[in-house]
């Protein structure tokens, strides 16, 4: 199932059975002509590496028959010719594949780098970040695995016994036959395997996929991961994510190796050779065979059924492409944002809801029928019990996800109307989650507004209080950040974003209020930035602590995705009803300890 646009995180996996499109060649497409050429130079170089073979024989034979020294010179040329030429081909052959999987890997990664920009936001924030970091990563290492080895070592190895088994053929048919006994008893040990390991490899990539999106989620919650050790959910899920993937593993492994190890003894050179040395030699005593006729089965022959073990780890890797290969496709289809058919540029910058509906699912609602006026320069807060779904309901302004029904309008034109590039540039976001990118503090605030100038810079820094904290660092605004650990406390981390919305300077303000940094000091300063962003624009705030949000122009109370209670704060706690209990919770008894420092620490 393909997602629809924006508004689930599927993996895309219910439509595999696989259209055309959804094949390894279509990938391999901008690289095609150069795999075919690498593979016929492999298959020439394995043919000539028969060359120095034939020629030994051929020797011996001249020699033992008193034959002419210069037609054994010949030979002695004619082997030395094809060991070169089997070097020099293969050499060749590595240098086009390789060059041609760099490409390969450069277009792969620019498409989906092309991709990504077009996904709605949305999608990054559930399983879409670990479905892009396998396609981009496990699954560009898979196809360079095929378009770099598995396809030269299975021309390669098709090259050689081919033009040998001609040569054998040639010499004694029935010794040939001898020669091959072994293939019947490896393919049976190989096929029963055959049947169960794509399942098993399935299994594999499943929980290879289970893996990235589990130590995304711990290395991202790693602080809270770290203050409840192994309590922590995340890393239960990470240990089940491991566990899983280790026994998927070992299961591979052993089904892999049982019929690998059995397959490889029987086709191993010696098993040949104990083979064609026991028959032949009874050929000989029995006279169906002149001794010179046997050497060229017991030079060439013993080395023919052991490339069938090539083949089948080949055919293996092709499996494992064509796995990547339907993974990356599910990447590539996942739906773009919708592009404006008639774009247009709101002048005003006053937020409505009308009759919004939303959800994640189709059959699981997260908004219903929202109807909401954020008026222009104006705070309004959104309050509601944990998933009523606060942070779902900003996250659709800057069109994280698309709505299900209703629209959303800035300034009345529909938030769909507007191009992306026009939509974000005018809000500016400051969510909970504060992430840095790896780089400069200032260039992390300047990244508000590229080009901004050094003055500029700071002056957003002193307006978001940040300004002393950054300059008592040793390298000052030159300190390099990242992620979300460092050298800044947490709600330092989130001045700093707060500096780069300020610089941005954009008319509306979605933040989703920081519950995780209580020290009164913190606070203090986060609040007075947050006041200096806020300062003539339309402010969304999503809010989990009321006190903070008492002085909003308006206040939204919402209940299992619903608008339940709106008004001021004196009004709403006059009414007394949803709100005022939220209210009187936060401030009972018990509550207290934290809500009533906080207030007189103001
Ligand atoms: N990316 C997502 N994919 C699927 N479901 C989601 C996603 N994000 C949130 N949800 C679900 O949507 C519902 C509303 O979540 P939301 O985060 O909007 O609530 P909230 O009111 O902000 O909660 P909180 O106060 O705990 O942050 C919840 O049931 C949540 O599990």
């Amino acid at each position: 199932m393909a997602s629809r646009a924006g508004g689930t995180v599927s993996t895309g996996r219910g439509d595999r059975t696989g259209s055309a499109r959804r094949t390894v060649g279509e990938l391999l497409a901008p690289i095609r002509a150069r795999l075919i050429f690498g593979a016929v130079l492999a298959f020439l170089s394995s043919v000539s590496g028969l060359l120095p073979f034939v020629a030994v024989v051929e020797i011996g034979r001249e020699l033992l028959a008193g034959n002419r020294h210069d037609v054994v010179w010949t030979w002695v040329g004619a082997g030395v010719a094809g060991a070169a030429a089997k070097m020099l081909l293969m050499v060749v052959a590595n240098l086009v594949t390789h060059y041609a999987d760099a490409d390969l890997q450069r277009h792969l990664r620019a498409r989906l780098a092309r991709h990504a920009a077009v996904l709605p936001l949305g999608w990054f924030t559930g399983r879409g970040s670990g479905e892009f970091k396998k396609a981009m990563e496990d699954d560009i290492e898979d196809m360079h695995h095929m378009v770099a080895h598995a396809v030269l070592d299975l021309a390669g190895v098709v090259g050689l016994p081919v033009a040998a088994l001609i040569y054998l053929v040639a010499t004694d048919w029935r010794m040939t036959l001898v020669t091959l006994a072994v293939l019947p008893a490896a393919s049976v040990a190989l096929a029963s395997a055959h049947r169960t390991l794509p399942t098993r490899m399935a299994e594999l990539t499943g929980a290879q996929l289970d893996l990235n999106n589990a130590t995304i989620e711990y290395v991202d919650g790693i602080q809270v991961v770290k203050a409840y050790g192994n309590e922590g959910r995340t890393h239960r899920r990470l240990a089940d994510a491991v566990d899983r993937f280790c026994d998927s593993l070992a299961a591979w492994t052993a089904e892999a190796g049982r019929a690998m190890f059995s397959s490889m003894l029987l086709l191993s050179p010696a098993s040949v050779l104990l083979i064609v040395a026991g028959v032949g030699t009874g050929f000989i005593v029995a006279g169906w065979l002149d001794p010179v006729s046997l050497l060229p089965f017991l030079l060439v022959g013993v080395g023919l059924p052991a490339p069938f073990m090539t083949i089948v780890q080949g055919t293996q890797q092709l499996r494992k492409a064509r796995l990547a290969a339907e993974h990356l496709h599910d990447v590539l289809d996942e739906p773009a944002l919708p592009l404006p058919a008639a774009p247009a540029v709101p002048t005003a910058y006053g937020i409505t809801f009308d009759r919004v509906s939303f959800g994640y699912t189709p059959d699981e609602p997260v908004l219903r029928d929202v109807d909401l006026r954020c008026p222009q320069g104006a705070v309004t807060a959104v309050v509601g019990p944990s998933g009523s779904g606060k942070t779902t309901l900003g996250r659709l302004i800057p069109r994280f996800f698309d709505v299900d029904a209703g629209s959303i309008f800035i300034g009345g034109v529909d938030v769909r109307s507007i191009p992306q590039e026009t939509l974000l540039g005018s809000i500016a976001i400051v969510f909970q989650d504060v992430v840095l990118v790896r780089d400069t503090i200032r260039e992390n605030i300047r990244l508000g507004r590229p080009g901004a100038t050094d003055a500029e810079v700071e002056n957003a820094a002193r307006a978001a209080r940040i300004h002393e904290t950054i300059t008592a660092l040793p390298r000052g605004y030159d300190t390099m950040v990242s992620g979300r650990a460092g050298v800044l406390s947490g709600g330092q981390r989130q001045r700093i974003t707060i500096a780069r919305a300020i610089l941005q300077d954009a008319p509306i303000v979605l933040l989703d209020e920081a519950t995780a940094y209580v020290d009164p000091e913190n606070e203090r300063a986060v609040q007075q930035a947050l006041g200096q962003l806020a300062r003539g624009r339309t402010l969304v705030v999503v809010a989990h602590r009321l006190y903070t949000i008492r002085n909003a122009d308006q206040i939204v109370v919402l209940d299992a995705g619903r608008v339940v209670e709106r008004g001021t704060h004196d009004s709403l706690l006059a009414a007394r009803g949803r709100y005022h209990a939220m209210w009187e919770a936060q401030n009972d008894p018990q509550h207290a300890g934290i809500s009533r420092r906080k207030d007189e620490a103001r």
